[in-house]
């Protein structure tokens, strides 16, 4: 654990939990290159986050079997959280709403605001936004998810929140089931099921994060994809989160909520 020494009182107070992962590190230089914003801690695996160094936010980046633990740390101290770890499903966001409920008021007196995040680039909450928008209007709809070999959960938050999307809004048009004759697949080769749409998750040396929508009609296909090249990608986003959760209170799932994209 290290408590930073530049603090200045008007800033913003933001602690990075994770801080050595690919992802945590990244945010870290984000948020001392941030005007307005003052980094007051940096924790890893094994750190004790106490008051986390007296954080106004803290920007949660671990693991999906930590994460919940780490917010619970949080809300419980009144610090608003903005979470980029994925593995958030229904029951453990319903625990987390119950939580908030009972939680103290943030330092300005506010409900505390979490953010959960699926995806923080600006092209990911676009490219998810149009395939909700499409889906309705194409028979078939499928995604892919490619990412790095390192990552440990599949599939990825991204494409678990894209087919969720893609679901309701086919559900809200009265849409039939994807046409899927497959009565043969022992070996899963079909992918998984989410919210009724074909999930298929890629793991590849040399990828960061990736999706593709795949959406088809009798002669027509349209794909959506979207790449991240570079973990910078995600900056803008985790930084406009950062600003933005204390005017959030409560859970926000998703990113585009504060951005106008919802
Ligand atoms: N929302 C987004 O835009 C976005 C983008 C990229 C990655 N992610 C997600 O962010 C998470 C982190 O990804 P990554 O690539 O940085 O992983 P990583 O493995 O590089 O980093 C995770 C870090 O968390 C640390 N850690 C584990 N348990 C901890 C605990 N209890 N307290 C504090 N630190 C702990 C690990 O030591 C490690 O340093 C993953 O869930 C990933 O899916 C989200
Ligand atoms: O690299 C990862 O891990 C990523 N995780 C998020 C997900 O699971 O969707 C966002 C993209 C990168």
């Amino acid at each position: 654990m290290s408590d930073t020494t530049r603090n200045p009182s008007r800033d913003t107070k933001v602690a990075v939990i994770g801080a050595s992962g690919r992802m945590g590190s990244e945010a870290v230089r984000a948020v001392e290159s941030a005007p307005g914003l003052s980094l007051v801690g940096a924790y890893g695996s094994g750190d004790d986050l106490g008051d986390l160094g007296g954080a106004d936010v803290a920007v949660e980046l671990t693991v999906p079997g930590a994460s919940p633990a780490n917010v619970t740390h949080c809300v419980e101290r009144g610090i608003h959280v903005v979470v980029g770890t994925t593995g958030w499903d229904d029951a453990r966001l319903e625990t987390l709403r119950g939580q908030l409920a009972e939680a103290p008021p943030a330092a300005t007196g506010a409900g505390v605001g979490v953010l959960i995040a699926p995806n923080f680039a600006i092209g990911a909450l676009l490219m998810m936004s149009f395939a909700a928008k499409a889906a309705p209007f194409f028979e078939s709809v499928e995604v892919i998810e490619l990412h790095h070999p390192a990552k440990v959960d599949a599939p990825s938050g991204t494409a678990a929140r894209t087919a969720a999307m893609i679901g309701r809004a086919r559900s809200e048009a009265g849409c039939d089931p994807v046409p899927d004759a497959t009565t043969h697949d022992p070996d899963g080769a079909r992918g998984a099921r989410l919210d009724g749409i074909p999930v298929h998750s890629v793991r590849l040396r040399g990828l960061t994060a990736h999706q593709e929508v795949l959406l088809g009609n009798a002669g027509e296909m349209l794909t959506l994809r979207h790449d991240s090249f570079d973990r910078g990608s995600f900056m803008p986003g985790v930084i406009a989160a950062v600003r933005a959760v204390a005017d959030h209170p409560g859970l926000t799932v998703g990113l585009e909520h504060y951005l106008g994209l919802a």
